[in-house]
């Protein structure tokens, strides 16, 4: 199993969620973060306003997937989250040992 992370702009969280809800990913966790990529000291646009960067607020998704749906989920959240312009996000993949449903006590595939 893999955790896939995603850091994306806000706006985008609606279209990210219905491409993963399409693709059959039934959970995800989504916080709000600050950060900044490769074009801190350039500019960015959020809500339609030009901020010089330092830390922007971004939202950070993360979806536990069996390993071999992970090239499937990165795809969906590529082209769901993109806009093409500076600060679209990032993805990262990690491994994970172990998922338990607390309800059941399912463990693993079966818990997610
Ligand atoms: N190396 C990194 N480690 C951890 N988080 C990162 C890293 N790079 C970017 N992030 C996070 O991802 C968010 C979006 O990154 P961003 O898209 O601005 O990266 P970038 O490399 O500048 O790409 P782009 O050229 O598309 O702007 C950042 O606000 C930050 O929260």
């Amino acid at each position: 199993m893999k955790i896939v992370m995603a850091i994306i702009k806000p706006f985008k969280l609606e279209e990210v969620r219905d491409a993963l809800t399409g693709i059959g990913v039934h959970g995800l966790t989504v916080t709000e973060v600050k950060g900044y990529g490769r074009q801190k000291g350039h500019t960015e646009i959020y809500r339609g306003a030009e901020y010089a960067v330092s830390f922007l607020p971004k939202l950070k998704i993360e979806v536990a997937v069996p390993s071999d749906q992970v090239a499937k989920v990165i795809d969906a959240i590529t082209t769901s989250a993109k806009t093409g312009q500076i600060g679209d996000g990032k993805i990262f993949v990690y491994a994970i040992d172990q998922a338990v449903r607390i309800r059941t006590g399912e463990t693993d595939a079966d818990a997610l």
